[in-house]
């Protein structure tokens, strides 16, 4: 069985007009597993993306991939949306974010939660973010569908006609929900065990979807990185996700990243781009080594998204809550001395 994964994205507009909101829409095909998960134990299938008009406007910079905040009995907790996204403007210097994502624990939402959460996502980051990307990923089309169709209108196309046939059969019916959205790749091999080079589905793809708009990057093979980046038309963005690796794609010439660690490591990382955007690589090379410092000492304690949401609550002092089951909670000890860890490593932003 196949399941779909969409990401939304709203950009406000920025000026004097009220914020008017756009979007972008990701998916990507896959297996389900009895455990609910994406892992497809080798089954190749293609991950791409829907992306929106306001791809007008390159997506850029950092993207902070948050984590859903719950209350202490596991329900979604509304009211710290507010407080966390001025964290993350205020204390991070980080001005897009990806919601319900992976880091998110999309999948251990009803798609009514997730409806709740999105609105309040982008009703709080009105005038405050400038991109705010939802994902609406889910077991099945419907869900998928309905969760698009919050953002937009449902009309037909006929985008999906050669190569990549059954997958573009799939992403039609998500396109019938949203037309009107220009399409990005995301490629994330090590979530999907999909080990397809992104670089091959880009090519020729604008002719076939003319609204593509580039690709959500999270691999690891930096050759097909730099493919995606020389084949890149001048509006598509691509973004990379291994945060750990950040420098080598801004070397071939990523244009931004998404990720979960830039909900704590943001300054530190918009340092990094500065540093690295001014020429001085070796003050670049210095953060990234830092952050692959933290992220080797947390991968060796385990580093699952109860570990990284326990570690964003202890450096920012957000009410997040716990995650939600199958996800468990990270022992307080154990991400007390990841905290020590980032202290030790990073100054104060
Ligand atoms: C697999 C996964 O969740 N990747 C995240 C985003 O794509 C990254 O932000 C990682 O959490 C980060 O690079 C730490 O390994
Ligand atoms: C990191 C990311 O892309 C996610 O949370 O889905």
């Amino acid at each position: 069985m196949g399941y779909l994964k969409v990401h939304l994205v709203t950009q406000k507009v920025k000026q004097h007009a009220p914020p008017t909101l756009s979007y972008v829409a990701f998916c990507e095909l896959g297996k389900i597993t009895s455990t609910g998960s994406s892992q497809t134990h080798g089954q190749t299938f293609v991950v791409m993306s829907l992306m929106a008009p306001a791809a007008e406007r390159k997506l850029t910079g950092l993207v902070a991939a948050t984590f859903t905040p719950l209350t202490t009995q596991g329900e979604i907790n509304l009211k710290e949306i507010g407080r966390y996204i001025d964290y993350l403007t205020e204390k991070q210097g980080v001005n897009n974010i990806f919601v319900n994502g992976t880091t998110g624990e999309s999948m251990s939402f009803s798609v009514a939660e997730r409806k709740i959460l999105a609105e309040e996502w982008c009703q709080k980051a009105k005038g405050k973010m400038d991109q705010v990307i939802v994902h609406v990923g889910c077991m099945n089309l419907k869900d998928s569908q309905e969760l698009v169709m919050i953002f937009t209108h449902c009309h037909c196309n006929d985008l999906f006609t050669s190569r990549y046939c059954s997958y573009q059969m799939f992403l039609h019916e998500v396109a019938l929900a949203a037309p009107t959205l220009p399409f990005y790749y995301y490629h994330i091999p090590a979530v999907t065990g999909v080990n397809v080079l992104a670089s091959d589905v880009l090519e020729g793809i604008e002719e076939l979807i003319p609204s593509f708009s580039g690709v959500k990057f999270s691999g690891v093979d930096l050759m097909d990185l730099g493919q995606c980046v020389s084949y890149s038309q001048p509006r598509w963005s691509v973004l990379y996700g291994v945060d750990e690796q950040l420098l080598a794609a801004l070397a071939l010439g990523a244009h931004g990243a998404v990720g979960s660690t830039y909900n704590y490591m943001g300054c530190h990382v918009n340092e990094l781009i500065s540093a690295f955007d001014k020429g001085d690589i070796v003050q670049a090379r210095r953060i990234q080594f830092k952050m692959q410092e933290l992220l080797s000492y947390a991968q060796k304690r385990g580093f699952d998204v109860g570990v990284n949401k326990q570690l964003m609550i202890e450096l920012s002092g957000l009410n997040l809550g716990p995650p939600r089951l199958p996800v468990m909670p990270c022992p307080h000890e154990q991400c007390l001395c990841i905290a020590q860890k980032y202290h030790s490593i990073f100054p104060e932003c």
